[in-house]
């Protein structure tokens, strides 16, 4: 009897006991403690002497390219190999477009800046201020900024050109009326700022038919610069993501390898990730990984705590999701890429950024300047297409952004480049008629050749603003990548895990500068390297 007693207290001791080891292991799941295992590495708390804190991008490769899907032409055989001989095909004679706009009553024209009235004068053509001259050594003609080239100057120039098509002033078929289905506006009922006698009277482009706006080429000029190889460009782009490293990177390893991680300490490295940009759903995604990840793994040091981190956040990045620019040509034309997103964000520098790589990788690349509404934006597409060595298609101010784009793809067509880059105008997201518009240069283009990849540039920093655009130009154009600008200037960079979490739209590039290879391939490893 007594040795039933006693095991029985036996018994119930260790029940006791085992119950009290289960809630201390449940304590420890939901508190985590870091400590340092070795003198080189301590917790991050900016005195650790890390290998690499200057949250340089380094994207293991270059640029990825590859050939559109869908309807494309050409799918089951093989890019041409890129064109290096100079360019001898005669581009057809045209008529060229009419004038007519497609807006709708009491909408802004296309380019049209929100804070600009309605009513207001006409900005006149004005010189454009090209970022990176350091790493571009033409000089660039003077008159190349102010004014449409005349057909002799263009062809003066054009003979110096050793890459690609020399052509001059190109006259493009006329575009078949029912692409166009917007009427004519009657330009007596049009603002004073939309008529196009009033547009000619303020620029000093040469005298055309008014009714007859021609499109132009601006053939490339002189032989081109050296581009930097992509090792090079990206070695330059160390520590472009300084700012983003210190509101990510350098706050959520202080919270991790500060110790006990709490209650507290987990809504604080919510409240980081937001402040970030990341956005609800990421941040949400990332800290619930994140506590997994901690509990069940022996994460006990600071390092340790990195990896974990390094390792959700490059997984919450998508690493699978395809992030090459389908800007490989098929086989019965070139692939067509169109460039889209609201005023300023940086469409027209990323498309120069983006030709320049694509020459540099051999191909042959035509611009089309479908911004007609503010001549200075042609202009200054039209410099870039110079500097990269890539022919230019460009309009009338005025002229109908899809004729534009048409005859862009018409004679990337005809003179068998490899891609044709289309330059839109910025417009607000907000503006139903210009997303029409948008839609219509889309629809358009199509009746050509498919259009391969719509890239959408967003400025980073607008932060959130940049999700609203982005869900309506998807809506509109279907876009299939997004370039993020301006990473370099903001602390924002969770943008990039909100936008692909909202969108399921891949970031395909990134901005990181002004600078003419500033650049870069999206790529999640690198970028969270960069950050930690
Ligand atoms: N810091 C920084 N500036 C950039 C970047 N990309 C573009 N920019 C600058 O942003 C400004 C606007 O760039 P644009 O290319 O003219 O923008 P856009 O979208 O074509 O403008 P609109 O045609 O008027 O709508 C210029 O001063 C560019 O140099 C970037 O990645 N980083």
């Amino acid at each position: 009897m007594d040795t039933q007693i006693i095991i029985a207290i036996v018994i119930a001791v260790l029940v006791l006991i085992a119950l009290v080891a289960g809630g201390v292991a449940l304590t420890r799941r939901r508190r985590i403690s870091l400590s340092d295992d070795s003198g080189a590495q301590r917790p991050v708390d900016g005195t650790t002497p890390q290998v690499d804190k200057s949250g340089g991008y380094k994207a293991g490769s270059g640029f990825s390219f590859s050939q559109g899907g869908g309807s494309g032409v050409g799918l089951a055989v093989p890019p041409e190999p890129p064109s290096t001989t100079p360019q001898t095909t005669e581009p057809p004679t045209t008529q060229p477009p009419t004038g007519e706009r497609t807006e709708v009553d009491g909408q802004p024209g296309v380019g049209d800046d929100a804070s600009v009235p309605r009513d207001s004068v006409r900005r006149g053509i004005q010189n454009v201020d090209l970022p990176a001259d350091d790493v571009l050594t033409d000089d660039v003609p003077d008159d190349t900024v102010s004014e449409v080239e005349s057909p002799d100057a263009t062809a003066a120039r054009s003979t110096s050109d050793t890459r690609s098509a020399p052509d001059t002033t190109v006259e493009v078929p006329e575009t078949p009326a029912e692409l166009f289905e917007a009427p004519a506006p009657d330009a007596d009922t049009l603002p004073d700022t939309e008529r196009p006698a009033e547009t000619a009277a303020t620029t000093t482009a040469p005298v055309e038919p008014e009714t007859a706006p021609a499109v132009e080429e601006a053939a490339a000029p002189a032989p081109i610069d050296e581009i930097a190889p992509t090792a090079g460009r990206l070695g330059r782009l160390r520590g472009r993501l300084s700012r983003s490293q210190g509101a990510i990177g350098k706050s959520m390893l202080g919270l991790l390898g500060a110790g006990d991680l709490d209650e507290e300490s987990w809504e604080e490295i919510e409240d980081t990730l937001l402040m970030a940009d990341l956005g609800t759903a990421s941040t949400m995604a990332v800290v619930e990984r994140l506590r997994t990840e901690l509990a069940t793994g022996s994460v006990r040091t600071a390092d340790q705590a990195r990896a974990v981190l390094r390792h959700v956040l490059v997984q919450q990045l998508r690493p699978d999701l395809d992030r090459s620019v389908r800007a490989l040509p098929h086989a019965e034309g070139p692939a067509v890429v169109l460039v889209v997103g609201v005023n300023g964000t940086g469409k027209t520098t990323t498309t120069g950024k983006l030709a320049r790589v694509l020459v540099a990788d051999g191909r042959r690349v035509l611009l089309g300047a479908a911004d007609t509404f503010r001549a200075a934006a042609a202009d200054q597409l039209q410099t870039w297409g110079e500097r990269v060595g890539a022919d230019i298609v460009r309009g009338k101010e005025q002229a109908d952004p899809a004729s534009v784009a048409f005859d862009a793809v018409a004679k990337g067509i005809d003179t068998g480049v490899d891609v044709v880059m289309i330059d839109t105008a910025g417009r607000l997201h907000t503006k139903t008629g210009l997303m029409d518009e948008l839609g219509k240069v889309k629809r358009v283009v199509e009746k050509k050749a498919p259009v391969d990849e719509v890239l959408l540039v967003l400025d980073a920093t607008v932060g959130q603003n940049g999700l609203t655009q982005a869900r309506v130009f998807a809506e509109v154009v279907d876009i299939s990548g997004v370039v993020l600008t301006k990473l370099d200037g903001t602390a924002k960079g969770g943008i990039v895990f909100h936008v692909q979490e909202e969108l399921g739209v891949p970031v395909k590039l990134v901005g990181l500068g002004e600078g003419a290879d500033d650049l870069a391939p999206f790529e999640p490893e690198a970028f969270v390297d960069a950050l930690l």
